[in-house]
């Protein structure tokens, strides 16, 4: 694998070239990677805002980058100067065995906690099942399901069950991992004959929180490990949360006795929040980062987005960005301003992967179903990877997202048409010519 000094100055080449200087002096330029372990990369930005940025805009071509240059699929964490002490600090001591499991070990984000969650109609039932879980694991509802849309607060919620155990069960072992995280656990488990240390790691929780479990392939057989897990902790009386953005039964790759597991529990959807729950979620995360924003800004910023809460972050760190480029206060104006860039492109992000696939099926005379489908004749195969590509390109989906809904595919099948695509462009001046007429299509 290029040292993490390549593969970092790589980025920092290719984002130059597609931004301004001064968008990459303010962003891109102040982060510094400062350790890689257990494919968990520390980046470092010198503050919040920055560190919301790269959270919101910037990841997954981080993602992308080390998958190409090394293979290997990471998971990059932002940190603040102060939040970056604390790595350090554990860099430097030595390993020891310790019965408990440090909380970075874990994988919660020290900010989904139940403190910082904001109860709405939306989420009141999902909360509620929530802290009966924390309060009481494993003797009510287990497995305890979340499943709703994308940004909810699905994520958030269950981790702050893992905060919650650690203080009333402080030598709890609790481990978060997203469904992909599982799968590449154990697929290097096989590689690296650690099959051994991953059972001991996973079976032996007390806690473990499974996160976007639609993206759980049955790659080496994945889903049977997951499912023996499963049985395993449930056996033993230890909790798992679970979440999703659709119901069990609705997950076409999920094999039905996993289905039938998890309906031994509760599920409980996520439906997203009014315009007063959304001012509320803005109000905390303005006072938690000390910002002065009067009610009517606040309250404007959430009238503009009005299902993803991720998305309504993004407008609130673009509004500070803004107030603090122009020096000036928050207000509902300057929050007009800065949003009006936002709106141009909220078309683009509206458009859903079902959209791309119909008008590119339909250029091509195919079916949906072609696109989704595995067939491999050029005829299908070169639409199909043009549908990923403009996927990629239109819509705000993660990759893994956009695999599954071409009939559960790998994301690393979504990057591999990408390039093929991009590839094609550059080669094939027909094709070209193509591509943008359904681009037009779809941007119209
Ligand atoms: N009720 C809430 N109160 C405060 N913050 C919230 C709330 N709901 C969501 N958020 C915030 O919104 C962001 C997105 O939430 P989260 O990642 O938990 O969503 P998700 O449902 O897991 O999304 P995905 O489907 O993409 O996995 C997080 O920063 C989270 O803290």
């Amino acid at each position: 694998m290029p040292s993490l000094e390549t593969i970092w100055k790589e980025l920092q080449d290719s984002y130059r070239k597609e931004m301004n200087p001064v968008s990459y002096n303010t962003w891109i330029e102040p982060a510094k990677p400062i350790s890689y372990y257990d494919n968990q990369l520390i980046i470092e930005v010198p503050t919040t805002v920055q560190k919301n940025y790269w959270e919101k805009n910037l990841a997954g071509k981080i993602l992308e980058t080390f998958f190409m240059m090394s293979g290997e699929e990471i998971l990059p964490t932002f940190v603040t100067p102060d939040e970056a002490e604390r790595y350090k600090q554990e860099e430097a001591e030595p390993e020891e065995e310790t019965a408990k499991v440090p909380e970075h070990k874990t994988m919660l984000n020290s900010k989904y906690t139940f403190d910082t969650f904001v109860i709405g109609k939306g989420n009141q039932m999902a909360h509620a099942a929530a802290l009966v879980v924390a309060e009481e694991p494993a003797s009510i509802y287990n497995p305890l399901f979340f499943y709703g849309g994308v940004g909810l607060g699905k994520t958030h919620l269950m981790q702050a069950i893992g905060h919650q155990m650690l203080v009333t069960h402080p030598n709890a072992k609790i481990k978060y991992v997203s469904s992909e995280n599982f799968t590449n656990d154990f697929i290097s488990s096989i590689q690296n004959n650690k099959m051994e240390e991953f059972r001991n790691e996973y079976r032996t929780m007390d806690l473990l929180l499974v996160d976007d479990i639609q993206f759980l392939v049955n790659k080496e057989g994945t889903q049977e490990e997951f499912f023996n897990t499963f049985e395993e902790l449930y056996r033993n009386n230890k909790q798992i949360v679970l979440t999703s953005d659709r119901l069990p039964n609705e997950i076409p790759t999920l094999p039905q006795r996993l289905v039938s597991r998890f309906a031994w529990g509760l599920s409980v959807d996520i439906t997203p929040p009014d315009l007063e729950t959304r001012t509320a979620i803005l109000r905390k995360k303005a006072e938690a980062e000390n910002l002065e924003i009067p009610d009517d800004a606040l309250s404007y910023i959430a009238g503009q987005i009005d299902s993803n809460i991720r998305e309504l972050e993004g407008a609130l760190v673009r509004v500070q960005a803004y107030a603090a480029i122009q020096s000036s206060d928050i207000t509902t104006s300057l929050a007009a301003e800065a949003l009006k860039a936002l709106k141009i492109g909220t078309n683009l992000s509206q458009l859903t992967v079902e959209q791309v696939q119909e008008e590119v099926a339909d250029y091509y005379h195919l079916n949906v179903s072609d696109l989704t489908g595995k067939k491999r004749t050029k005829s299908i195969v070169v639409p199909r990877q043009i549908a990923m590509y403009l996927c990629r390109e239109l819509t705000d989906y993660s990759l893994p997202k956009i695999g599954a809904d071409f009939g559960g595919k790998d994301h690393t099948t979504v990057i591999h048409a990408y390039e093929k695509v991009q590839k094609l462009m550059e080669e094939d001046g027909k094709a070209q010519s193509e591509i943008k007429e359904i681009k037009n299509h779809l941007m119209q």
